[in-house]
C-alpha cells in the first residue's frame, strides 16, 4: 500500500482535529496540517494512536503527501482566511484535484471560489459541516455541494465517517457549487430560530411557574420524551440543570444576557430579504440576538421606562405548562417551514435541483438541529416534493391546529405581562397571515398608487390600474 494520505485536512481548531481523527478512526490515512505547526504537533501527539496521520509542517510538505487525485478539507474561519489558504493551495495541486471548504463559508464566496477554482481545472467543494466539536469527531451531518464528479470520490468517505441514522449516513450530496453551504447557512438560521424558541419557553415557564433553573430542566427533560424531542431541548435541560461552581447559583443566572453571533443567521435573513422569502421566525431570532447586545440602549431603555413586569396568572400549573409546550411546538414548525420555503427559493434561484426530503433525512442526525420530527418533514417531501409549505403537511398542520388555543393564550399572557417573545408572537402572526382570507395588503398597495403611481391589481378584473388621486379620481388601466 502506498504511504500518501488518502485526504488531508488543513486548519486543526476544534473542527479540523475532529473531522481529521474521525477520518483517521475510520481507517483512512490523513494527512495533516495548519498554519501554526503546534496544534498539528498537539493532534499527533495526543490522538496519533488512533490511526494514520502524516503531519506536514509545511502547506508544500502537506500537499506532496496527498495520493492523486488529492482532497483536501479546509477546516479555516471562514472569510479572508479561506481565501489566503486556497491561494497557499492551488498552486500546489493539479487538475482534477479537490478543495473542500468545510468551514461556515457564505455561499455567495463559495460560488465565486468555485467559478475561480473551476478555472484552474480544480474542483471546489463548499461542504457544510454541522454537529459542533462532539459531532465532528462522532459522526456529523455533512452537505457536500460542488460537482457530482468531486462527490464521486468524497461521498464514500464522508459517508462513512457521517452519523447514521437507521443505517443510513446523514450525508448526501446537495447540488453543485454553492448549494452546500447555501442549506448550512438555512440549518444555521433554523438552529437560531429553535434556540429564540427555546428562550422564550424558559423565560415563560420562569415567569409564570416562579421556578428554578433546575425545575424548569426537568420539564424540559420531560419535554424531550416527545414530539418536541431533538438535540437542543436535550441539551437545553443540561444547561438549566448546570449549577455555577464558583457561586452555587444556576448556571442560567450568571451568564451575561447578551447573545453572540459568528454571522450565519444574519446571512440567512440577508438572502431571505434577497430572495423575497418572509422567514419571520429567524428573522426575529437573529434581531433578538442583536437587542441583547445593545447594553447601553437597554440601559437606557431601563432607565427610561422601569423593568417592572406584571405576573402572568397561572390558574393550572399543568394546563401552563402545557401551553407553552404546545406554543413552542407550533412554532418550531413554522421555523422549519420557513427554513424550507428559503432552501426552494434559493433552489430554484440558483438551478441547484435540492432534494427537501433528502435534506431533511441528512439533518435527521449528526447536526444541531436533529429533531425527532425531521423523519415527518422526510415523509412530507416524499410524499408531495411539491408541497406549498410544510405546515400544511397533514401531520404538521394536525400539530398547528391542536396548538392554535395554546399559542394565543401563551403570546397574550406573554404581551400582557411584558415578557419578550418575539420569536412566539411572529411565528402565530406568519400563522394568521397565510392563512387570512384578505390581508391587508390591499391597502398597502392603494397607498402605494396613491404616492408613487406605483398602480395595483383588481379582485375582479385582469390587469394593472391606476387612481388619478390628485385629480378626478377617475381609475385607467396602466
Ligand atoms: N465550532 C463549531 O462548532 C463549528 C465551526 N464550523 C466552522 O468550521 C471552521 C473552523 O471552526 P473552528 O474549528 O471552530 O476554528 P476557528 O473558526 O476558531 O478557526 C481556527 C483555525 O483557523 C486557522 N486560521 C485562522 N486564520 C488563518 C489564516 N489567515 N490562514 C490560515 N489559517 C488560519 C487557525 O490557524 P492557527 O491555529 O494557526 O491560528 C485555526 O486552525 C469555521 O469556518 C467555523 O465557522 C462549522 C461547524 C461548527
Ligand atoms: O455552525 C455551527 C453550528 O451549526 C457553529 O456552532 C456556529 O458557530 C453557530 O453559529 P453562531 O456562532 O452564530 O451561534
Amino acid at each position: 500500500m502506498s504511504d500518501l494520505a488518502q485526504i488531508g485536512v488543513t486548519g486543526l481548531a476544534v473542527m479540523g482535529r475532529n473531522l481529521a481523527r474521525n477520518l483517521a478512526r475510520n481507517g483512512y490515512a490523513v494527512a495533516v496540517h495548519n498554519r501554526s505547526y503546534e496544534r498539528t504537533r498537539r493532534l499527533v501527539d495526543e490522538f496519533g494512536h488512533e490511526g494514520t496521520f502524516v503531519p506536514g509542517e509545511s502547506m508544500a510538505d502537506f500537499v506532496a503527501s496527498l495520493a492523486r487525485p488529492r482532497a483536501v478539507i479546509v477546516m479555516v474561519k471562514a472569510g479572508a482566511p479561506t481565501d489566503a489558504v486556497i491561494d497557499e493551495l492551488v498552486p500546489l495541486l493539479e487538475a482534477g484535484d479537490m478543495i473542500v471548504d468545510a468551514g461556515n463559508a457564505h455561499f455567495a464566496d463559495t460560488r465565486r471560489r468555485e467559478q475561480k477554482l473551476r478555472g484552474h481545472g480544480l474542483h471546489f467543494v463548499g461542504t457544510g459541516v454541522s454537529g459542533g466539536e462532539e459531532g465532528a469527531l462522532l459522526g456529523p451531518s455533512i452537505m457536500p455541494g460542488g460537482s457530482p464528479e468531486s462527490y464521486r470520490t468524497l461521498g464514500p468517505m464522508f459517508e462513512k465517517i457521517a452519523a447514521k441514522v437507521d443505517g443510513t449516513p446523514c450525508c448526501a450530496h446537495i447540488g453543485p457549487d454553492g448549494a452546500g453551504h447555501f442549506v448550512k447557512m438555512v440549518h444555521n438560521g433554523i438552529e437560531y430560530a429553535d434556540m429564540q424558541l427555546i428562550a422564550e419557553a424558559y423565560d415563560l415557564l420562569r415567569a409564570g411557574l416562579g421556578a428554578t433553573p433546575a425545575e424548569i430542566a426537568d420539564i424540559f427533560r420531560t419535554w424531550n420524551t416527545g414530539d418536541l424531542e431533538s438535540f437542543l431541548i436535550e441539551i437545553t435541560a443540561d444547561v438549566l440543570g448546570h449549577v455555577d461552581s464558583a457561586t452555587g447559583k444556576g448556571f442560567v443566572d450568571i451568564v451575561l444576557d447578551q447573545a453572540e453571533q459568528k454571522g450565519t443567521g444574519r446571512w440567512t435573513v440577508q438572502s431571505a430579504l434577497d430572495l423575497g422569502v418572509p422567514i419571520t421566525g429567524i428573522a426575529e431570532a437573529t434581531f433578538a440576538r442583536s437587542l441583547s447586545g445593545h447594553a447601553d440602549q437597554r440601559a437606557a431603555a431601563r432607565e427610561a421606562f422601569g423593568t417592572d413586569r406584571a405576573q402572568i396568572e397561572v390558574k393550572d400549573r399543568d394546563q401552563f405548562v402545557e401551553d407553552v409546550r404546545r406554543a413552542l411546538y407550533a412554532s418550531k414548525i413554522v421555523a422549519y417551514a420557513q427554513g424550507f420555503d428559503h432552501i426552494q427559493a434559493g433552489s430554484e434561484e440558483f438551478g441547484w435541483s435540492i432534494d427537501r426530503g433528502g435534506l431533511a433525512t441528512i439533518w435527521r442526525g449528526g447536526c444541531i438541529i436533529r429533531a425527532r420530527f425531521l423523519d415527518r418533514i422526510r415523509e412530507a417531501y416524499d410524499e408531495n416534493p411539491t408541497l406549498k409549505s410544510l405546515m400544511v403537511a397533514p401531520y404538521f398542520a394536525a400539530g398547528v391546529n391542536d396548538g392554535v388555543p395554546s399559542w394565543r393564550r401563551v403570546v397574550a399572557a406573554a404581551a400582557e405581562a411584558g415578557i419578550p417573545a418575539p420569536a412566539f408572537s411572529s411565528s402565530l402572526s406568519y400563522f394568521d397571515g397565510l392563512r387570512a382570507e384578505r390581508l391587508p395588503a390591499s391597502l398597502i398597495q392603494g397607498l402605494r398608487d396613491n404616492f408613487g403611481a406605483h398602480t395595483y391589481r383588481r379582485t375582479d378584473r385582469d390587469g394593472a390600474f391606476h387612481v388619478e388621486w390628485a385629480g378626478d379620481k377617475q381609475e385607467h388601466h396602466a
